[in-house]
């Protein structure tokens, strides 16, 4: 059974529809992310599936459950992180995290969640001393407490430095092989194609496409681009024939193609002949923020 399974939800705001028939479904274990411009109805979704907006009609079954008729009972089962909660700054790490933990019938160890999370050596210091990203992190804490069969994490990584960017990748990572299923929103694409099994797309409330970033990329149907710098002492009318004319910028040759692997045969083989490696030689596929931008740059779908 679908940990998740949604159905022709539709939620409107007065006239504004901010969530139009969406139906899709998430399985456990699994990872998915909803992705959408600003006002595509993100949170609408979410705040539905956790019980805390109503809606006008659909169908919404979360862990065997109606959100909407849960209470208290479902919202134990599920673990909330926002993207910007407020905390009692005089409290240290660790007395926040056993007061939350202890708010759960079915909870995690304080200390465990708080090495879980990267926050080991902050332990005794008082919220009001923890940066930005630390508080992210608590944030994390306090959403895993109740050990959650479904954790929903509001844009996880806004505002993190890189590196704690990666440490919050590896921590979902790690949530995912302690059998955690995840409903991820995020404005970084690169971070639902590195977490996501599989993808949502919104727009204006409507749901344009669901698979795996993979499947988003290769149905985008967007050219490869080959690039690489011009050995010195060759001239453009040098280069192979290749399925389209290549494009020269500054002493780089640029080639976009929806035929990669012939053209790439051709160049290597070309470059092998003319004994010189070009400069910096990079296939680059599209990327899962090129597919959503094609998606959600077309004209809206009217019906
Ligand atoms: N309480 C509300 N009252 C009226 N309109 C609302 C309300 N909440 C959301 N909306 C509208 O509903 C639409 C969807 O909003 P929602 O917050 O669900 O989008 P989102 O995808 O989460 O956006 P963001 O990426 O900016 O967080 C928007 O047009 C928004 O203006």
């Amino acid at each position: 059974m679908a940990t998740i399974a949604v159905s022709e939800l539709t939620r409107a705001y007065g006239s504004v529809l901010a969530v139009d028939r969406v139906s899709f479904t998430v399985g456990e274990g699994e990872i998915f992310a909803l992705l959408g411009p600003n006002g595509a109805g993100k949170t609408t979704i979410v705040e539905i599936l956790e019980g805390y907006r109503s809606r006008d009609s659909g169908e919404v079954q979360v862990l065997g459950c109606d959100p909407a008729s849960g209470g208290s009972a479902y919202r134990a089962r599920i673990g909330v992180v926002l993207q910007s909660a407020g905390f009692e700054e005089e409290f240290t790490v660790r007395e926040l995290v056993r007061l939350q933990c202890g708010l759960f019938p079915r909870r995690h160890d304080p200390d465990e969640l708080i090495d879980l999370v990267g926050l080991a050596d902050k332990r005794a210091t008082r919220v009001k001393g923890l940066s930005g990203g630390q508080r992210r992190r608590l944030d994390l804490a306090l959403g895993l407490a109740g050990a959650p069969e479904l954790l929903f994490l509001d844009e996880p990584t806004t505002g993190f430095d890189p590196a704690a960017r990666h440490h919050a990748w590896d921590l979902v990572a790690r949530l995912r092989e302690l059998g955690t299923t995840i409903l991820l929103t995020t404005h970084y694409l690169e971070e639902a194609q590195r977490l996501a099994d599989r993808v949502g797309v919104l727009k204006a409330g409507r749901l344009l496409t669901v698979g795996t970033p993979d499947e988003l990329r290769a149905g985008s149907r967007l050219p490869t681009v080959i690039s690489f710098g011009l050995p010195a002492g060759c001239s453009a009318d040098g280069l192979p024939a290749l399925s389209v004319p290549p494009q020269f910028r500054e002493d780089r040759v640029r080639v976009v193609t929806h035929d990669p692997l012939p053209d790439a045969r051709r160049l290597t083989e070309w470059a092998a002949a003319i004994g010189t490696a070009p400069a910096d030689f990079t296939v680059a596929p599209p990327t899962l923020e090129d597919a959503y931008l094609a998606l959600t740059e077309e004209p809206a779908d009217v019906g």
